[in-house]
């Protein structure tokens, strides 16, 4: 039985406004992954889809630090993708591949993207991609029996809902815990089908970031920061670190 889980409290950090949260973003990004390097690990981390994030791969590729990543040794994956045909523009696949991977020396073996939609249902895909989580994220566990962190960086937008990766609020697989994987139909975010991570697969993460820029946004990251949030966006806690990465437009609500 393992024992309480420390509560990390979140760590806000505010910029000027979404140019320099993108790279203020990717500044930690190359860092987060050289530290897990020099550690002697593979970097895991877990990208997500939005214009916030698109901004922050490309001032990763265009930032000359990202030379110091072994990019051969980088493993990615995703928290959520949209459920759409092989190289669709609209897939976050589609979106990191253009703002970053193309730019860098990535390890094919070690991209994970989640399935596209190639006739088969979206919770065949989703099942598809929790097998293939499982081989990392399987029962790793510490000396006391705790479940340890698979992801050392684990990125997250904020929607104006609060919804984060494709968990949206009131629908069912907010509250999945048995499975890491789940088909989304309906979202209230076009397009309507997708597939995402559960939060019990987001909270597998060293650290979480939420990356959040805009008025529209400042309700939902308001809120989400309440302790007695229900939103999406206040169930995702990183195991080390939890960062709010907002620009001021995003933190106006704070209180
Ligand atoms: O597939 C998606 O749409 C994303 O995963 C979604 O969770 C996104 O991150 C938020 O909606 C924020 O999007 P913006 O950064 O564009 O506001």
């Amino acid at each position: 039985m393992s024992g309480p889980e420390r509560v990390i409290d979140p760590e806000l950090l505010i910029h000027r406004d979404a140019t320099a949260l993108a790279h203020a973003v990717a500044a930690r990004f190359v860092t987060a992954l050289v530290d897990a390097q020099s550690n002697g690990r593979v970097a895991q981390v877990v990208l997500t889809g939005g214009r916030v994030a698109a901004a922050i791969y490309r001032a990763v590729a265009e930032s000359p630090a990202s030379a110091t990543i072994d990019w051969q040794r980088v493993e990615f994956w995703w928290g959520d993708e949209r459920f759409l045909p092989p190289g669709d523009p609209e897939r976050n696949e589609t979106q990191a591949r253009d703002a970053l991977l193309n730019h860098v020396n990535f390890d094919p073996a070690r991209v994970h993207p989640m399935p596209a939609d190639t006739g088969q249902t979206p919770e065949a895909a989703a099942e598809v991609y929790a097998t293939e989580l499982a081989a990392t994220i399987s029962a790793l566990s510490d000396v006391k029996g705790r479940a340890v962190p698979a992801f050392d960086v684990l990125m997250l937008g904020v929607g104006p809902d609060g919804h984060v990766a494709s968990l949206f609020p009131g629908y069912p697989q907010l509250e999945v815990v048995d499975v890491t994987t789940v088909a989304v139909h309906d979202s209230p975010k076009p397009p309507p089908t997708r597939i995402s991570l559960t939060v019990p697969a987001l909270n597998r993460s060293r650290e979480v970031w939420f990356v959040v820029s805009g008025e529209d946004k400042a309700e939902a990251v308001a809120e989400a920061l309440k302790e007695t949030s229900t939103l999406p966006a206040s169930a995702p806690k990183g195991r080390n670190r939890t960062l709010w990465l907002l620009d001021e437009q995003a933190a106006s609500q704070i209180q």
